[in-house]
């Protein structure tokens, strides 16, 4: 039975908040998380919700927000605000318009430093292209909030990803919308700089007529060498095959079979850049590209050697090319990016009469800017939805499909490590966790790290104010030390469609509160199934027992007996708290049995009392799911 993905309520529709709460509440899913619908027997849907990337802090923002328009409900029916999105760089209305059907959206161009630092706690998501920097004090004051960061563009060297990643915020970019524009300015700046079209331009604006100063190179015949094979350096490559040029290439990750089928050759650094007429830069800006073009290497180049950057200027050593330029071992440089934008008004580099420069506009067509502009608007409110971008960028990428196939593991997964801790007792804190899928599935076919983010997420969020998700879920577990081995069971069945059998969670070397808890290990263990795409608890400690893991949970450990279920149940009963699910598992009859009993209401303190001084009953524990 698969699960399928059930469409989030329109938020910003203009219902009045009674029909928006009565239409979200009939969804029962917040903005901010994943909702998965999954038919039970072909009765009425039932949501499992899965928060891959839920909001921190929905009641907070809301505080913080009066003014908002509310348009929906979360699922306790309480109001929530749309979320909110900063776009702090220009952005093409065809972007803004998809981010304002489902946002509220603020455009506040230019800012500083310090009103970006100023505005950022407001906003569920901010939107930059590169002349913002994110950094972590930005990611800081957003921290509580800020969820989504979009990069409307590829390069993300102006983020701190490092920092969003702690923070548990997901970083996404459009990296394939600007490609022809970037390669198209790369091929514009490399034929005017080789007929000099700018400098003469300039001279014959200022009355003079040079036709011999501004002789140029012809390309027909040369050898360019692309460094950074990627998407814009192979358009870069096609084109200048066109124009009749000899094309080589380095990148040390790109396949050779790409290249092949271009007509480049692939060849190492020393290589490209000893052999080359030409050389356009396409990296990214990371740290082992940082100044890769420095005096050394300049010194292997060919004298009189041109070169094209419309990758990112820190790439390259400016004073260095400076001294190049100076001594005519590079003849000419056209720039689209520089270390500092915009660089300085003195700059020596731009000033350069053999420097073609252009002030970052290789992304700058309207075509391009549409197209960017939609790409993040998507990823973004992909992204506040709580589905996982196909663009994140420092967030493993699930498919749709994977997404959707492991929807009811992944809320198993998170309810089995939110039990398990609140099973802990004593002060010696959680070390090491285990977590064994049973699975007919090899491991090219079942990424387990959604399911493990999300163990991590049940056992750190009831203990900590610590926020959790995909983003975040590893770093957050190494910071507190938590080891989380994983371990595959292979389950053989041919029949099999369901890519797992059990999640297995076991903390290790920890005393338990709920004695019945520990296996004959030393473990607390815990295990379930999901069972018509409900996630179920199957083994409490050596207890087989079945129980849906919905609304809060009860175990209690006694002499295996009749009429035990009757006690607790009339006592439950007699309190209005209405029982879901109720399991006896036992090791031998008459000996140790546990009951595992599924409660939609919270019982209180007296009624738990009541159902502790049941004789029979060794030991009880009350479990929120
Ligand atoms: N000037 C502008 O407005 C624009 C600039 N860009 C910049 O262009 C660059 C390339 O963008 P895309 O092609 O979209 O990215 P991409 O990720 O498709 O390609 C980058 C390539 O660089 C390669 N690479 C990594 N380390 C390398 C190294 N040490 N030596 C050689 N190659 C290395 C990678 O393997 C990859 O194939 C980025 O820096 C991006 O920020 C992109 C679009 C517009
Ligand atoms: O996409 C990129 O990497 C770019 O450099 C484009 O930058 P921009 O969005 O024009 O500021």
């Amino acid at each position: 039975m698969a699960a399928s993905r059930a469409l989030l309520p329109s938020p910003h529709a203009t219902a009045t908040p009674a029909r928006a709460r009565a239409r979200l509440a009939a969804a029962a899913a917040a903005p901010s998380s994943l909702t998965f619908a999954a038919r039970r027997g072909g009765a009425r849907a039932r949501v499992v919700r899965c928060a891959i990337l839920s909001s921190p802090a929905p009641a907070k923002a809301a505080e913080e927000q009066p003014t908002k328009r509310i348009s929906r409900a979360g699922s306790n029916g309480a109001l929530r605000p749309k979320p909110a999105v900063l776009v702090a760089e220009k952005l093409s209305e065809a972007g803004l318009a998809v981010l304002r059907e489902f946002a509220d959206v603020e455009c506040a161009y230019g800012m500083s430093p310090a009103e970006l630092l100023a505005k950022v706690a407001q906003f569920d998501a901010l939107i930059v292209r590169s002349g913002t920097k994110v950094t972590r004090e930005v990611l800081e004051a957003g921290r509580g909030r800020l969820r989504v960061v979009g990069r409307a563009g590829v390069g993300i060297d102006n983020v701190d990803l490092q920092a969003a990643t702690e923070a548990g915020c997901l970083v996404v970019n459009a990296p394939t919308a600007n490609t022809v524009a970037a390669a198209e300015h790369g091929i514009a700046l490399l034929a005017s700089m080789a007929r000099n079209v700018s400098q003469a331009d300039a001279a014959l604006k200022a009355g003079k007529w040079q036709r011999n100063k501004y002789v140029g190179v012809s390309l027909v015949g040369k050898t360019l060498a692309i460094m950074g094979f990627g998407k814009v350096g192979s358009e870069v490559a096609r084109r200048a095959k066109g124009l009749g040029m000899h094309v080589i290439a380095h990148d040390p990750y790109a396949p050779a079979d790409r290249a092949r089928a271009i007509g480049a050759e692939l060849v190492s650094f020393d290589e490209a850049i000893t052999r080359a007429d030409f050389i356009s830069l396409h990296m990214p800006l990371i740290p082992t590209t940082n100044k890769v073009f420095n005096d050394e290497s300049f010194g292997k180049m060919k004298t009189g050697v041109r070169i094209i950057n419309v990758a990112r200027g820190g790439v390259i050593d400016e004073d260095a090319l400076v001294r190049a330029l100076d001594s005519g071992k590079v003849a000419q440089a056209a720039l689209d990016v520089f270390t500092v934008e915009p660089p300085a008004k003195d700059s020596k580099l731009v000033l350069h009469e053999n420097v073609t420069v252009t002030p970052h506009l290789g992304a700058s067509t309207v075509e391009a800017q549409e197209g960017v502009a939609i790409e993040i608007a998507e990823a973004v409110v992909g992204a506040l939805k709580g589905e996982l971008a196909a663009t994140a960028v420092n967030a493993p990428m699930v498919p749709a499909e994977v997404m959707s196939e492991l929807a009811p593991y992944v809320s198993l997964a998170e309810k089995l490590g939110r039990l398990a801790v609140q099973l802990v007792a004593g002060e010696t804190g959680i070390k090491g966790v285990k977590v064994v899928y049973t699975t007919t599935r090899g491991p090219d076919d079942l990424d387990t790290r959604l399911l493990r983010a999300m163990v991590t997420k049940g056992i750190v969020e009831p203990v900590s104010s610590t926020f959790v998700n995909l983003v975040n879920a590893d770093y957050t577990a190494k910071q507190r030390g938590l080891r989380i081995a994983e371990e595959r069971v292979s389950h053989d069945s041919a029949t099999a469609e369901a890519p797992l059998e059990s999640i297995q969670v076991r903390l290790s070397q920890v005393q338990s509160k709920f004695a019945g808890a520990i296996s004959d290990g030393g473990d607390i263990v815990l295990e379930g199934r999901v069972k018509y795409g409900v996630p179920h608890l199957t083994l409490v400690g050596p207890y087989e027992v079945d129980v849906s893991l919905e609304g809060n949970l009860i175990l209690c450990r006694q002499i295996d007996q009749p009429g035990m279920i009757g006690k607790v149940g009339n006592i439950l009963g007699q309190r209005n708290v209405n029982i879901s699910f109720m399991s006896v598992g036992r090791t031998f009859r008459g000996k140790q049995a546990i009951m595992a009993i599924g409660v939609d209401e919270e019982p209180n303190k007296e009624t738990l009392d009541k159902i502790g001084a049941i004789p029979a009953i060794e030991e009880f524990v009350f479990l929120e799911l």
